[in-house]
């Protein structure tokens, strides 16, 4: 973008103003967002995680405790294929999306579908958004499930422009749901630390990995492993001497990589849970409440430089057309010739 600090030049101006014609980004032609309506409404909790980690057991048991303990949540499903969600959603993308319809309509496999009905749900979800608004001061949270294709929701242009849109107007935040059974070999907890940490760059959202499972499965080694890389190489090396393979190059690559995540473990927030038993339910919520002010920090700054930033460009743009239009009509006495318009056009010229 051009650097307005060491003054314009006429190429500096004629790009910001195509810059300024360009279709704004989703969030960033939002004035009416005041930083004091995102610290004040409810938090957003996206809900994302591999297939079977346990999301959707994961969302009802947040319903049951919000109704055992008085909590006041908010709760949409944004997974078409779900055969049952045992709560009722207060906002269901099933009740206005035909999921079987689509694979029977589109010749789509599951998966085709899937996107497909995000799609579809992501042109209505400036309603949905008008209904968060209204209710902001009924609830402390809105919970949001998502598809248990993972990269159906996290890399999709529509997932994409839904986070955006609850981002843009709630304090939102992720919890990366784990399998824990699942990951306790170095090679899976590798493999799932760095899906989160892709999620972490792509969603820039404060981010809480809650270990689910825990009622079957042990969290602690993992989290030794992110407080100390040293532990981390013990188990690898353990691991490798049982593999056939032995310590070769995907052990090293773990081995290095695990350095680069120490970093990203650092801003990790971490629970361990059971979506069965209820465990670590009460510390869950604590996390989500307190990513606010993580939002507040990261995002939200983000967000409000880049308001701030739009109303400036839409200031200059406003200050220049004043300016022509003041010139003008100083010069109303100027001679009208046909034409002149175009030719000025062809010849890269602007008018007086
Ligand atoms: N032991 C135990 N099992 C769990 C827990 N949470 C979920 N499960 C089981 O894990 C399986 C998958 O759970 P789901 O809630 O369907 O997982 P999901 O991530 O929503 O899966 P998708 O439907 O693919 O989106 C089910 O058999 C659950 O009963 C838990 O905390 N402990």
């Amino acid at each position: 973008m051009a650097d307005f600090s060491l003054g314009p030049s006429q190429a500096d101006a004629d790009a910001f103003m195509r810059e300024a014609q360009q279709k704004p980004e989703i969030n960033d032609d939002d004035e009416t967002v005041a930083p004091d309506h995102r610290s004040e409404g409810p938090v957003v909790t996206i809900l994302i995680g591999m297939a079977g980690s346990g999301k959707t057991t994961l969302f009802h048991r947040l319903h049951y405790d919000a109704q055992e303990k008085g909590r006041r949540c908010y709760f949409v499903n944004l997974d078409p294929a779900v055969l049952e969600v045992p709560i009722e959603p207060q906002i269901d993308i099933r009740d206005t999306i035909d999921y079987k319809g689509i694979m029977t309509e589109y010749k789509l496999g599951p998966n085709g579908a899937i996107v497909t009905a995000l799609n579809l749900f992501a042109t209505q979800f400036a309603d949905v958004m008008t209904i968060l608004e209204k209710r902001k001061n009924d609830y402390e949270h809105i919970i949001v499930d998502t598809p248990g294709q993972i990269e159906a929701f996290t890399w999709s242009a529509s997932g994409q422009l839904i986070a955006e849109s609850l981002a843009s107007t709630f304090a939102t935040n992720v919890v990366y749901v784990v399998d824990t059974p699942r990951t306790s070999a170095p090679a899976t907890f590798m493999s799932n630390m760095v899906y989160a940490c892709s999620i972490l760059h792509k969603y820039r959202l404060p981010l809480t990995a809650a270990f689910n499972k825990c009622d079957v499965a042990d969290h602690k080694p993992m989290f030794d492993w992110m407080e100390d890389f040293e532990a981390f190489h013990e188990a690898l090396d353990r691991s490798s001497q049982d593999s056939p393979d032995g310590a070769g190059y995907v052990t090293s690559l773990h081995r290095s990589m695990s350095l680069v995540l120490d970093e990203f473990y650092r801003v990790l927030d971490r629970v361990a849970v059971s979506a069965v038993d209820g465990s670590g339910i009460d510390e869950l919520y604590e996390r989500m409440t307190s990513s606010r002010a993580k939002y507040d920090e990261t995002y939200g700054r983000e967000l409000e430089q880049r308001i701030a930033k739009n109303k400036a460009k839409r200031e200059k743009i406003a200050a220049e057309d004043l300016a022509r239009l003041q010139r003008d009509m100083a010069s109303d006495d100027s001679e009208i010739v046909p034409g002149a318009a175009s030719q000025a056009a062809k010849e890269g010229r602007r008018l007086p």
